[in-house]
């Protein structure tokens, strides 16, 4: 969305249709998990397929809430946004799942985003600190958050109530969302446009091929994760993989961390610690009970 694509005259132009880069990424993965349903036998598939549609839908608003958000909102907007998404993802698991957490959880998810927030604000290129956050980009940003955290909270659910596997919710929500995003795009008749834009600028091809392969690969761990370990783990692991990429850049660019961003990686790693910890305490005397219990019977 950023980058100038030349033509063979010499003419720059940048692509501006985020639902396409949707597009092309959910077909893929579309095909990479339907072919695995193929070759590979799955349990027996017990969910109405209608459920699939309100995490496809989610997930396709939010990527786009997300890049059309670049255009409207500040880096330490999008910074804070993106390191606090454990707190909404909290949030919709009570509202939809009527999850309870303890208390430590609370904490530890708020020491984990301010650690993020500070963490990426220090150690991220401070150039990109330009423009200003319009209240269009807020509300983008805000829609962002709830749609997201209510896509993995619904497919945490589905994988609870029904038993699907990764594999089967990776094929049946991207078959929702390759409908939903070529059916906004023929009513738009973006398609023409596009693929004038393809033919122009064959490059752009390229990176859509890459795009769509790094995405495809990413939603077969994505919905694993999920499925295994649940909505929190999940977006704890997505926020610190987002640390742990700038992290990456520092060292292999030699940039500067100072203490404030020390503290900020300390804080976040120390929280998720802590919450392993208190994890296992609370297993072990869960367990401890209800032997107690047991033996009382
Ligand atoms: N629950 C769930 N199900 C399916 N796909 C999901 C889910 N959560 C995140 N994603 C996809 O992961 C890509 C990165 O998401 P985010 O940018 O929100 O994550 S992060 O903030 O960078 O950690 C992004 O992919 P693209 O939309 O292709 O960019 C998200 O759509």
């Amino acid at each position: 969305m950023t980058q100038e694509y030349e033509d063979a005259s010499g003419s720059k132009a940048q692509f501006q249709d985020s639902q396409f880069l949707v597009f092309v990424n959910r077909i893929l993965a579309f095909l990479m998990s339907g072919l695995y349903l193929l070759i590979q036998r799955q349990p027996q598939h017990k969910t109405p397929l209608y459920k699939y549609a309100f995490c496809s839908l989610s997930n396709i608003m939010s990527s786009w809430c997300q890049y059309e958000a670049l255009k409207y909102v500040s880096f330490p907007s999008q910074v804070l946004a993106k390191a606090s998404k454990i707190i909404p993802v909290m949030v919709m698991g009570k509202i939809v799942s009527h999850t309870t957490y303890e208390y430590y959880e609370y904490v530890t998810a708020i020491l984990i985003s301010i650690g993020m927030t500070l963490f990426m604000l220090d150690s991220s290129d401070h150039n990109k600190n330009n423009g200003a956050t319009t209240l269009s980009g807020v509300i983008l940003l805000g829609g962002y958050l709830l749609l997201d955290s209510f896509t993995s909270t619904w497919q945490n659910a589905l994988f609870i109530d029904y038993g699907v596997t990764s594999v089967q919710m990776m094929c049946a929500v991207n078959m929702f969302s390759c409908l939903l995003t070529a059916m906004s795009l023929f009513q738009q008749s973006s398609f023409p446009l596009i693929f004038s834009f393809m033919t122009t600028y064959p490059r752009f091809i390229i990176d859509c091929l890459l795009i769509s392969i790094c995405s495809a690969s990413g939603q077969l761990y994505i919905f694993y994760t999920i499925s295994k370990f649940g909505s929190i783990t999940f977006v704890i692991m997505m926020t610190i993989r987002q640390g742990l990429a700038i992290l990456l850049s520092c060292l292999i660019y030699h940039h500067e961390i100072t203490v404030v961003g020390v503290f900020g990686i300390l804080l976040v790693f120390g929280s998720v610690f802590l919450r392993i910890y208190c994890n296992n305490r609370l297993r072990i005397i869960r367990r401890r009970r209800a032997t107690a219990n047991s033996i009382k019977h």
